[in-house]
């Protein structure tokens, strides 16, 4: 078979990409440091300690609170208590639900490539009914990797069935572990500019960047044909 006459895969990130889950995240962090009598956090700077995953997220608050490192582990283990079936107050950015469908109508394998833990993530697509989208889903723990780690955008594409030699597979995201993760496969890197970025884009490696993902299918199709 022909790859380049296939439709190309387009993998997604989650978190600041598809949908604003910091006010999610924010209530169980704060939630877990009140159980343990710690100061607690604004929703911006739980918003740029996310990317990571869940270890580096909390790495990050153990830093800015300055509690010991030592203790994260207890931290960690009561927040995915509350993580696990955080959807209430997360939403779906505007018109994803809508690019997603005229990118699955033209048939091109979609997937999901992010840090956060698989469970928490089945959860949060099920719950916004849009897992039926998606062919391939990989999480924080689903590989030994994170991104910035290539490995975990490599399974992703290997569960489309993708050719990993097809130039157009395309990596859509919002942060600097995406655009290094990209970068390391390598693969073409689309970026949300409404995201949780904490770099200045033009210092992120990137194809082109959107802030309305009403432009998103535009930009697939034209990035095939440059
Ligand atoms: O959970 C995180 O910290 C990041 O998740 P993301 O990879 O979907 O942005
Ligand atoms: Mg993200």
């Amino acid at each position: 078979m022909n790859v380049c006459m296939a439709p190309w895969p387009v993998v997604f990130d989650l978190d600041g990409t598809l949908i604003d889950s910091a006010p999610d995240i924010h209530a169980c962090v704060n939630s877990v440091l009140t159980q343990h009598d710690s100061p607690l956090l604004t929703l911006d700077q739980v918003r740029s300690f996310i990317g990571g995953g869940v270890d580096v997220l909390w790495q990050k608050i153990m830093a800015a609170q300055q509690l010991p490192q030592d203790c994260k582990a207890d931290y960690v283990a009561a927040f995915m208590i509350c993580y696990q079936d955080a959807t209430q107050l997360t939403r779906l950015f505007p018109n994803v639900v809508d690019a997603l469908g005229v990118l699955a109508d033209r048939g091109h394998p979609l997937g999901i490539c992010t840090n956060k833990p698989l469970a928490v993530t089945q959860a949060i697509l099920a719950h916004l009914d849009i897992a039926h989208l998606f062919g391939c889903v990989i999480g924080g723990d689903s590989v030994a990797q994170r991104k910035p780690h290539p490995a975990p955008l490599q399974a992703t594409l290997a569960g489309l069935g993708a050719d990993p030699a097809d130039p157009r597979a395309i990596y859509v995201g919002d942060s600097e572990f995406d655009a290094a993760c990209a970068s390391a496969v390598p693969v073409p890197f689309l970026i949300y500019s409404r995201g949780y970025r904490q770099t200045p884009i033009e210092q992120l490696p990137h194809l082109a960047q959107f802030d309305d993902f009403a432009c998103l299918p535009g930009l697939v199709e034209r990035h095939a044909t440059a």
